[in-house]
């Protein structure tokens, strides 16, 4: 029979993503391997995956999709929780007799190896133990984010009330203290059904086969350090931990970009360009669109920046929706466009982005945070401005700039605004000032950490070796 390993990763693209990297690149290391990956419906638009995954499907014919029924949440359903988190988690709960039906008949015709859930797909782990499956866990984020998701047992059985609540930045092994308003928004309340979703997640987690992380040893020294040293789990036994980064996607042909956009970039100096992009799903309102707008042009900084529609609610951080098409002129300040078209260009909604990252004219990038936007920066060795807009990543930018030291913070005001005036001296910092050079030479190294850290016998292909290995016991 055949070498199975079932992938389940929660549908939004940012995890989605990576999930189908980490399969390709088992393909790589177990080339018999056979690779099926289940795909549920979103609970709300978390980005199409579409075309991302048909490019898999005729490129990679060892990686199977299979596809569940479109399942939708009880029109009964009702939530106290304000996190959009909570749908994602209680809908893929709706889906464990779609896997239960998938790992039975994948069964069939091989040998499973292991289920690797998302942390949003906890609901599975029933079914894998039912089924007596090994399940292990891939974190789409990174060792210091991982350290604090399993630790959450901890503080919530240590303290009796809400992150939200503490008076001081929270302690957490091998990683710098954590404010409590930088938690993500889901794990702020103890009695939010989204926390406690990700706190029976966390503690699934601790049981599981392994860990699988999409880091490397090297970017994150301390954190893999305490979770190796059980810090992060006291008085019981951590799983075994395995770093097989930095996954790196390049698809290519899902943006809609025009060739033009790239011959700007290849007209303007080395290192000149700041390049920002907010993720797959992040949006301002439209008064703060105009804020970026001007602080750029007063910076007197070469631009590439990507814009979405604007929301309407001034709080609201990631969209949910599909976008109408825009129009800049209305959007942005008046004349601004004119102004700075000789060394700025604005894109409409997508540019690809690991292809504008590694581009010699790009010399720094103003980011949302995600993990994937922050490897793909440190791959192509570009300097970051941390902008947190949602989820993990106000607790990113703490790790980024206090730990990591390959990012500049953008300091916003207990809403989220941030100023014209931050963002000129933000931008300028990053690419003018004694810090934003340090900071450029800590993210270059890195780079150069990040590439031997994926040859043969170093620390991730050690990892991933060790993963597969694992199996056989
Ligand atoms: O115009 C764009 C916008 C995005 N991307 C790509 O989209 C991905 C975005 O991923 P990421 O930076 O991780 O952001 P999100 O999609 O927002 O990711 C979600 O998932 C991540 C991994 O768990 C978390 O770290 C984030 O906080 C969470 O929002 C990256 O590969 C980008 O290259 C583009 O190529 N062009």
């Amino acid at each position: 029979m055949k070498e199975a390993i079932v992938l389940y990763p929660s549908p939004a693209i940012g995890h989605l993503i990576s999930m189908v990297e980490l399969g390709k690149l088992l393909l790589t290391h177990r080339p018999s391997l056979s690779i099926h990956i289940l795909i549920t419906n979103q609970a709300y638009d978390a980005g199409s995956t579409t075309n991302y995954i048909a490019s898999v499907s005729d490129t990679v014919p060892s990686i199977a999709f299979h596809y569940f029924p479109a399942t939708t949440l009880p029109p009964d359903f009702s939530t106290t929780s304000p996190h959009h988190e909570t749908l994602a988690l209680e809908l893929l709960c709706l889906n464990n007799p779609n896997v239960r039906h998938a790992l039975t008949s994948i069964s069939e015709n091989h040998v499973v190896y292991g289920l690797i859930i998302d942390c949003f797909c906890v609901a599975a782990v029933a079914v894998a133990r039912e089924l007596s499956i090994r399940y292990y866990y891939f974190f789409t984020s990174g060792a210091g984010y991982l350290n604090f998701f399993l630790y959450l047992s901890t503080l919530h059985d240590k303290f009796a009330k809400s992150l939200k609540d503490f008076d001081a930045p929270i302690d957490v092994p091998g990683s710098p203290p954590i404010p409590p308003s930088d938690v993500a928004k889901p794990l702020q309340d103890r009695y939010d059904e989204a926390y406690k979703g990700f706190l029976d997640s966390s503690l699934k987690m601790q049981t599981s086969a392994g860990i699988i992380v999409n880091t490397f040893e090297e970017l994150e020294p301390r954190a893999v350090r305490a979770i190796i040293d059980g810090e992060c789990v006291p008085g019981r036994p951590t799983p075994p931990l395995y770093c097989i980064g930095p996954l790196v996607s390049s698809r290519r042909g899902d943006d809609g970009t025009s060739p033009e956009f790239l011959a700007w970039l290849d007209s303007q100096p080395r290192r000149s360009v700041v390049f920002l992009c907010f993720g797959s799903l992040g949006v301002f309102s439209g008064e703060q669109l105009k804020e970026i707008a001007m602080g750029l042009e007063r910076s007197g900084q070469r631009f590439l920046w990507v814009v979405r529609n604007p929301t309407k609610d001034k709080n609201q951080k990631a969209a949910t929706s599909t976008m109408a098409d825009l129009d800049l002129g209305s959007l942005l300040p008046e004349g601004f466009l004119e102004r700075t078209k000789e060394r700025g260009l604005v894109v409409k909604k997508w540019a690809p982005q690991v292809e504008v990252l590694s581009h010699p004219s790009v010399g720094g990038f103003v980011t949302h945070c995600g993990w994937n936007s922050v490897l793909e920066a440190v791959c192509a060795g570009v300097p970051m401005l941390a902008w947190p807009l949602y989820a993990e990543q106000r607790h990113n930018r703490v790790l980024l700039v206090q730990e990591m030291r390959i990012a500049l913070p953008v300091d916003e005001s207990e809403d989220g605004w941030v100023s014209s005036e931050e963002v000129e001296k933000r931008v300028r910092e990053l690419m003018e000032s004694e810090e934003g050079k340090l900071v450029r030479e800590r993210v270059l190294a890195m780079k150069g950490e990040a590439k031997a850290a994926l040859s043969p016998g170093a620390s991730s292909r050690s990892a991933l070796a060790g993963l597969v290995e694992s199996w056989k016991r």
